[in-house]
C-alpha cells in the first residue's frame, strides 16, 4: 500500500502536471503546424491569454487582437488554435458560398444551444438546418409582410408623438429596439412581443443582450458554464435570480411556451400567420431535427439575432442625421422627391442607402469574431499556407475601422460611399452581413425595417439629444454581439418636423 501511495504522492503529481504543460506548450511553440506564423508567444502557448482579455478584461480581446495586427501584420496567431486575418481583401477567400465551411465549435458550444443553425459547427448539418429558413427570410417573403412592419412603425410613431405633446424626454434607443424587436417576433413567430407597448420600452432587454454576452465568454473557458447554466429550472432562475436575469428568463419561458404551442399546431387548420416553427415543421427535415427543444434552439437564437443588430446600426445614424443638419437636409430633400413611404419607393433611394450603409459600417452587428474552418483543404493567404481545418477568424469592428479604406473611420460621412470612384470600390470590401454559407440569414428582414423606419422617422419628426455624444456608439467590448459605451442609451426630446 505504502509504495503506491508514494506513487500517487502530491510531489509526483505536481511533477507530473509541470511536465505535461511544459511539454504542451513546447509543442505548440516549436513543433504545431501554427508555430510559424507571427503572434505573442504566450497567446501561442495558451488559451489563458484570450481568458485574460476575455473574462478579467470584460472583452477586450479584439482591441488586443487590433494592437498585435499592428505589430505582427495582416495575419496573426491568437490561440493555440486559430488564426486571425486583418485584411477586407480577404472576406471574398473566407466567406464563401463554393466548399465545406465548418465553425469553430469551442467557440459557438459556449452558448449550449447546440441545436441552432447559427451555432452548428458541421457544414453539412449547417446547411440541411438552414435549408427550410431560406425561403422563409427570402425578400419576397419580407415583401409579403411590409404591412406587418409598417404596423410597428406607426405605433412607433405613435408613442413618440404622445412625447411631442408632453414634452417629456424618453429612451430613443430602447424604442428602436422595441420596434426591431416586434417586428423579428412578428416575423419569426407570428406575434408581436409587444415591446412597443411597455412603458419604458422594455429597456432591460438592452442590458439583457450584454449579459448573455458575459455568459458566453465566461463559457468559452470554462466548458461546464453553458451546460450549467442551461440546466438551471427556469422557475426557479424566475423567482431568485437577480432582476435583469429574471426579466431574461421570464421573457425565455413565454418564448419557450410559444414554441411548444406552434409545434402542437403543427397542421391545424386555424393556425397563427406565416411562422418559422411551421416552416420547419413541413420541411424535409428528419424528425429528429423537428423536435421542440431543438426547434427552440433556433428560434430563441434567431429571434435573438434579429434586434440589437439592426437597430444598433439605426440608432448610430439617427444620432448623426439629428447631430448634422446638413446630412438631415440632404436625406429630406431626397425623401421629399417621391410621394409614397412604401418599401419599394424607399428602396431606390440612393442618399437613404448610403446613411444605411454608414450606420451598418459604425455599428458592425457583432463584437465577436467571425471563423470559419475549411476542413479538407489548405487556405492562401498571400505566401502563408494555412493548414486545413485551422480556425480562421476575422473581426469585422476592425475592418469597419481600418483608416487605409475609411479616411477617419470615426465620422460619419455617408458621402464617403457616393464618390464615383471610391464608393463603388468600398463596397466591394464592405461586408456587414458577411457572405457565403453562412452569411446573414435576416438580411432583406434587416434592409426592410431600416427603410421603412429611417425614412418614417426622419419625415414626421425632429429629435434633439442633449446628453449624446458620438463616442456613445463606439466599441468597448465583444459581448458576441456589439458592445457599445452607451449600451443602447439614447435619451431624446422631440418636437413635429419643422416643415
Ligand atoms: C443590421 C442588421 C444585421 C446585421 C449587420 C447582421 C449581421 C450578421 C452577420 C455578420 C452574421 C454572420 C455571423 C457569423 O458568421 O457567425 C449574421 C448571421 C446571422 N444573422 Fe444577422 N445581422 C443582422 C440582422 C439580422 C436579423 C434581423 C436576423 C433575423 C431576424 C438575423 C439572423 C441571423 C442568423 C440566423 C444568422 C446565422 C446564419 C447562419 O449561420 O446560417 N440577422 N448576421
Amino acid at each position: 500500500m505504502e509504495p503506491m501511495l508514494d506513487l500517487i504522492s502530491w510531489q509526483r503529481l505536481g511533477i507530473t502536471i509541470a511536465v505535461y504543460f511544459t511539454t504542451l506548450a513546447f509543442y505548440r511553440l516549436f513543433l504545431h503546424p501554427l508555430s510559424r506564423f507571427p503572434g505573442p508567444r504566450l497567446a501561442a502557448a495558451s488559451r489563458w491569454y484570450e481568458a485574460y482579455y476575455d473574462v478579467v478584461k470584460d472583452g477586450q480581446y479584439v482591441f488586443k487582437i487590433a494592437e498585435l495586427h499592428k505589430r505582427y501584420g495582416p495575419i496573426i496567431r491568437i490561440s493555440p488554435h486559430e488564426l486571425h486575418v486583418n485584411d477586407a481583401a480577404f472576406l471574398d477567400q473566407l466567406y464563401r458560398q463554393d466548399g465545406i465551411w465548418d465553425k469553430h465549435a469551442w467557440s459557438v458550444d459556449a452558448f449550449a444551444t447546440c441545436g441552432a443553425t447559427m451555432l452548428t459547427p458541421q457544414h453539412e448539418l449547417h446547411k440541411a438546418r438552414r435549408q427550410p429558413l431560406n425561403p422563409f427570410f427570402s425578400k419576397a417573403r419580407v415583401a409579403s409582410r411590409v404591412d406587418m412592419i409598417a404596423g410597428h412603425l406607426e405605433k412607433l410613431c405613435g408613442r413618440i408623438s404622445a412625447f411631442v405633446e408632453s414634452g417629456e424626454q424618453f429612451n430613443l434607443g430602447a424604442a428602436i429596439t422595441a420596434f426591431t424587436r416586434d417586428v423579428a417576433f412578428d416575423f419569426i413567430l407570428g406575434k408581436s412581443y409587444r415591446s412597443l407597448d411597455a412603458e419604458d420600452f422594455d429597456e432591460v432587454m438592452l442590458s439583457a443582450t450584454r449579459g448573455s454576452g458575459q455568459v458566453w465568454r465566461l463559457g468559452k473557458h470554462l466548458r461546464f458554464v453553458g451546460p450549467m447554466l442551461k440546466a438551471m429550472p427556469v422557475d426557479w432562475v424566475i423567482k431568485y435570480g437577480e432582476h435583469v436575469t429574471k426579466i431574461f428568463f421570464r421573457f425565455l419561458k413565454v418564448n419557450m411556451e410559444d414554441t411548444e404551442r406552434l409545434v402542437a399546431s403543427r397542421g391545424s387548420p386555424e393556425t397563427a400567420p406565416s411562422n418559422m416553427v411551421h416552416e420547419i415543421m413541413e420541411s424535409k427535415l428528419p424528425e429528429l431535427e423537428k423536435t421542440t427543444t431543438r426547434i427552440f434552439d433556433d428560434v430563441a437564437v434567431i429571434t435573438g439575432a434579429g434586434f440589437e443588430t439592426t437597430a444598433g446600426a439605426l440608432r448610430v445614424a439617427l444620432f448623426h442625421l439629428f447631430d448634422k443638419p446638413d446630412i438631415l437636409q440632404r436625406l429630406r430633400a431626397e425623401l421629399a422627391t417621391i410621394d409614397t413611404r412604401d418599401l419599394k419607393a424607399t428602396e431606390q433611394l440612393p442618399y437613404l442607402k448610403v446613411v444605411l450603409l454608414e450606420g451598418l459600417r459604425m455599428s458592425p452587428a457583432l463584437g465577436a469574431r467571425l471563423s470559419r474552418i475549411a476542413p479538407d483543404r489548405e487556405l492562401l493567404y498571400g505566401k502563408w499556407r494555412i493548414p486545413a481545418g485551422t480556425p480562421v477568424s476575422m473581426s469585422l469592428i476592425l475592418l469597419h475601422a481600418d483608416e487605409a479604406i475609411y479616411p477617419e473611420p470615426l465620422n460619419f460621412n455617408p458621402g464617403r460611399w457616393m464618390d464615383s470612384s471610391g464608393g463603388p470600390r468600398l463596397e466591394k470590401r464592405f461586408a456587414p452581413f458577411l457572405k457565403g454559407t453562412r452569411g446573414c440569414l435576416g438580411m432583406h428582414l434587416a434592409w426592410a425595417e431600416m427603410n421603412v423606419l429611417m425614412a418614417g422617422l426622419v419625415d414626421r419628426f425632429d429629435f434633439q439629444f442633449r446628453d449624446a455624444r458620438a463616442e456613445d456608439f463606439e466599441s468597448d467590448s465583444d459581448q458576441f454581439a456589439l458592445g457599445t459605451r452607451g449600451k443602447g442609451v439614447l435619451n431624446a426630446t422631440v418636437c413635429r418636423k419643422s416643415r
